[in-house]
């Protein structure tokens, strides 16, 4: 059988081969009831020697000039963001950074999964060129992942790399996709299949964002924060089926809570695993059943978050056909993803169902020699990559399905 041990471990249980998370108390919440006084709450640093850069969570940071000090000097900043968020937050953003540029220059995408594509990345280089922005010119992500993967994808491109900054706004953005590196866009035949590791100089997280977020977006960004619990850290998972309601809430200190820790334990993964040769797939807990139903539905049908949440019970079920984990551990998964507002019944994507979800996970990043490999857990928090027969993968999507 084809693995690679991915489990986190504590510290004293750490090898070569394992990741070691810096302890929290996820299990209790601050006292802080309501809204935060404006400021950075938490700092998290995702150390990669000289690529290593700061992650500040925090309500009113696009406001506070602290946020914006020290950033690499240049004569252009570049904001680009979507039709949907471009009017809701580019205007302060663009007052927080004049002080700090010649000129800052906005480039409007249109808003949506379906436009993750070399199309409309090809609007971003169109831009720069068309105003003869140099290789000192700094862009910044303002918006969700979409946003955030294609302008990482094309500052790691544009003269062969400027910097950039993500300044995410979906609690999906800000748990996940903005931190580690990882900017794409997708193909039709597979999800970020064209892309590149490259590294924000900065991640700025700005709390109070969310708040103009559609209730399924919000929901779409549980996913990711569910992921971390089976994948690292079983009290994580405990604290957020005790603030599940709280999170669906929206609750400042929880959602404050939420964020830190998912970025705690993602920045520990990708400080030991930045180019994913190991370790780092544990992320892609859920993914490989979530990206063929992205793909299979046609991007944009579902969110991503729901994809992954729905993958994310199928992977569980893998897990304990594997015996791995019990029928109770699937249940329970099952039913906070259902809380969180997500979907966990996989959806049909064409009469020969199975076969067609097969022939889409083949293309997975993740599989090597045609073996597609996939993340199982245990209940104590490690998580395998593991290759496994089609035969099995067919039952496990036959029971799972809709
Ligand atoms: N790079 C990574 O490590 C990584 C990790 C996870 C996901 N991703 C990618 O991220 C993408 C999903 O990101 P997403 O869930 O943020 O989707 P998204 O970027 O499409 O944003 C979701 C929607 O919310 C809108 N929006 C964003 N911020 C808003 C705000 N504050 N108020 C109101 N509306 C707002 C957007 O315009 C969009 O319509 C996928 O393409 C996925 O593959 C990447
Ligand atoms: O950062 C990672 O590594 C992840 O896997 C995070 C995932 O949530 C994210 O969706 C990522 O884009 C998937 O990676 P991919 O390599 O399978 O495209
Ligand atoms: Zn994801």
């Amino acid at each position: 059988m084809d693995t690679a041990a991915t489990g986190i471990e504590t510290p004293h249980r750490a090898n070569a081969a394992h990741a070691t998370v810096p302890t929290a108390d996820p299990t209790g919440i601050p006292a802080v009831r309501g809204a935060a006084p404006p400021g950075v709450l938490h700092t998290v640093t995702i150390d990669l020697g000289e690529r290593s850069y700061p992650i500040l969570i925090g309500p009113g940071l696009l406001d506070a000039p602290a946020t914006w000090a020290g950033l690499p000097r240049a004569s252009t900043a570049v904001i680009v963001t979507n039709e949907t968020v471009g009017p809701l937050y580019a205007p302060r953003l663009r007052a927080a950074l004049a002080p700090h540029y010649g000129r800052v220059l906005e480039v409007v995408l249109p808003d949506g999964e379906a436009h993750k594509d070399w199309p409309t990345l090809n609007r971003i280089f169109d831009a720069l060129l068309a105003e003869a922005c140099d290789r000192k010119t700094v862009l910044f992500a303002l918006g969700g992942g979409v946003i955030g993967d294609m302008t990482g994808f094309a500052a790691a491109c544009y003269m062969r790399g400027v910097p950039f900054v993500q300044v995410p706004t979906t609690l999906l953005a800000q748990v996940d996709s903005s931190v580690g590196g990882k900017t794409a866009i997708n193909h039709p035949l597979g999800k970020n299949m064209i892309g590149a590791f490259y590294q924000p100089v900065r991640v700025v997280c700005d709390l109070d964002t969310l708040s103009t977020l559609p209730a399924r977006e919000f929901s779409a960004g549980l996913a990711e924060v569910i992921k971390y619990g089976p994948i690292a850290d079983p009290a994580f998972l405990g604290w957020i089926e005790a603030h599940i309601a709280a999170l669906v809430a929206r609750e400042p200190a929880a959602v404050a809570l939420a964020v830190r820790r998912s970025c705690e334990i993602k920045a520990a993964v990708v400080g030991q695993d930045e180019r994913e040769s190991g370790l780092r797939a544990i992320l892609n807990f859920g993914h490989t059943f979530g990206h063929a139903i992205e793909a299979g539905l046609g991007y944009g049908a579902w969110l991503h978050g729901e994809a992954v949440g729905c993958g994310m019970v199928m992977a569980a079920t893998l897990s304990h056909r594997l015996g791995r984990v019990s029928a109770g551990y699937v249940e329970r998964l099952t039913r906070l993803i259902a809380a969180a507002g997500l979907p966990t019944r996989a959806p049909v994507l064409a009469s020969d169902n199975a076969a067609r979800y097969l022939e889409l996970m083949r293309v997975d990043k993740k599989a090597e020699g045609g073996a597609i490999r996939f993340v199982v857990v245990d209940e104590a928090g490690h998580a395998t990559l593991q290759a496994v027969p089609d035969a099995l993968v067919a039952e496990v999507i036959d029971a799972c399905t809709a």
